[in-house]
């Protein structure tokens, strides 16, 4: 029987065995915890998942705290996450301590000098931006889910592999809609293989880990075959993306303990083709979905863009100070859909108290962020979407605290500039070129996401038709 340590925060009932996974809810787990459970509970909720104890920080101001302290800045160790590295704990995402930061630290360095933050990114967003917009003129009316896979990803890898796909590439979109499919079926606690790893090893293909280890191999051997024709071209006093500089990095430490590996390599740009490519994708479908829903706001950006920008260019990331109404929008779609509604499971490593309960060391720890976006006493009308709760008296911008979709703190995520950016620029261009509709016949698209890892927008189609 699982034993309840003294002090350990509320939470649902707990099975031996099972612990409480037979009262976690199946989708949307974040909506439950930062409502149901928090009205319950508390803040501080405590779970069981199978003997290992789970915390989760279901209200604004203990999250807060949570990524401000230093003990909880460490990632469970945890079989399920370790099977997507083979077997250990690499890259950036799910490793933590020294090796961590180093990883992290050369990561953003490198991506910064490829570039994230400067000019040079934008002219990566911007072809892709072209490209998308001939394409979207193209078909008039469309899917918007897939409609920015392949867009947003190109970005991405062009900075770390100096290539970039055709919208139309077999291989590429099979990858991706078995990405979208591991992204779909699982959740942000790690999902029901976390709970009990044992599952990879005697129920795999009913537990789903089968599928996953499948795209994960797939995904695992495309990026191989870029590193080694990386290797056979390499110049190491001209690098041209961040496979390169790793590689240099590789030979520079060639020692035993060095944390630059080939398997470190690989799972690095796993990681920021997972992290990166359905986050982003996801957080422009529901920019469009809400043009949809609200014409009056999109005729409001359209305006400040035709005032500020004109039409004889693409906005570009400079316009953006003179663009408070759009920062407005795109601060309340970040806000009302909580892309990411908890951030990947963070770990405690040592015993620590929050609120005076205590949380056993290696517990894990979900961070609900929703809680911050939907607190009632905060917002006034949280559920409602209303661009101008981020304007002043005068039109301009105000910041608030709250406003961490991309997390806080040492973790916080490390593609913020560049995802702001993607957004940025494809939202104002396609705004800037097309009105955009509902297609005939269609009903409303429906705000009620699909869950997942992340949130993503339901299936929906939108008819564009390019202004006079
Ligand atoms: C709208 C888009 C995005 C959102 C909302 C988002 C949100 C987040 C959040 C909430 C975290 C977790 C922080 C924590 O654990 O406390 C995170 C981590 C991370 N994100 Fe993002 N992200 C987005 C796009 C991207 C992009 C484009 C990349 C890649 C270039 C990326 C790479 C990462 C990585 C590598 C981490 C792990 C950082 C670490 O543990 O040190 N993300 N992101």
């Amino acid at each position: 029987m699982t034993m309840k340590p003294k002090d350990f925060p509320p939470g649902p009932p707990y099975l031996p065995i099972l612990g409480s996974t037979l009262f976690l809810p199946r989708k949307l787990v974040h909506v439950t915890m930062a409502g149901e459970w928090r009205r319950k509970y508390g803040s501080v909720v405590g779970l069981f998942f199978g003997h290992r104890t789970v915390v989760a920080i279901c209200g604004p101001k203990e999250v807060l705290e949570v990524l401000r302290r230093e003990e909880f800045q460490v990632r469970p160790n945890s079989d399920f996450f370790k099977a997507r590295s083979f077997g250990k704990k690499l890259g950036v995402f799910f490793s933590d301590g020294p090796f961590w930061v180093e990883q992290r630290r050369f990561t953003l360095r490198h991506l910064r000098d490829f570039g994230f933050g400067k000019k040079s990114m934008e002219g990566f967003i911007l072809d892709e931006v072209e490209d998308t917009l001939s394409y979207m003129k193209e078909l008039k009316v469309m899917q918007v889910t897939g409609l920015f896979s392949v867009p947003t990803l190109n970005v991405l890898w062009g900075m770390i592999a100096g290539t970039r796909y055709d919208r139309n590439d077999e291989r590429l979109k099979d990858l991706l809609n078995r990405l979208t499919m591991n992204f779909r079926s699982g959740n942000p606690t790690g999902g029901i293989i976390n709970i009990f790893p044992i599952l990879m090893t005697i129920a795999p293909g009913l537990s789903g880990f089968t599928k996953f280890k499948e795209t994960l191999v797939n995904l695992q051997n495309y990026i191989g075959l870029s590193i080694k024709e990386h290797e056979q071209t390499l110049d190491q006093n001209n690098p041209r993306d961040l496979i390169d500089v790793y590689l240099r990095e590789m030979r520079k430490q060639n020692h035993p303990d060095s944390t630059f590996t080939e398997q470190g390599l690989i799972t690095i740009c796993l990681d920021l083709f997972a992290a990166g490519g359905e986050t982003t994708t996801s957080t422009l479908g529901f920019c469009l979905m809400y043009m949809l829903l609200y014409p009056e706001v999109q005729k409001k950006v359209r305006n400040e863009l035709d005032a500020v920008v004109g039409r004889d260019r693409r906005p570009s990331l400079e316009d953006r100070p003179k663009l408070p109404y759009v920062e407005a929008v795109l601060t309340e779609v970040f806000r009302l859909c909580s892309i990411a509604p908890m951030t990947p499971p963070h770990c405690v490593d040592r015993d620590t108290y929050i609120n005076g309960y205590l949380i056993p060391k290696d517990s894990m720890v979900l961070v609900v962020l929703y809680s911050l976006f939907q607190d009632k006493e905060h917002w006034g009308d949280p559920e409602v979407f209303r661009p101008e709760r981020f304007l002043d008296a005068d039109g301009k911008l105000v910041k608030d605290e709250w406003m961490i979709p991309f997390g806080m703190g040492k973790r916080m995520c490390l593609g913020e500039v560049l995802a702001r950016s993607v957004v940025f620029l494809f939202f104002t261009s396609i705004v800037q070129e097309f009105l955009l509709s509902i297609p005939e016949g269609d009903t409303k698209p429906s705000t009620v996401p699909l869950s997942g890892f992340t949130i993503a927008p339901a299936p929906f189609r939108i008819k564009v038709t390019e202004r006079t």
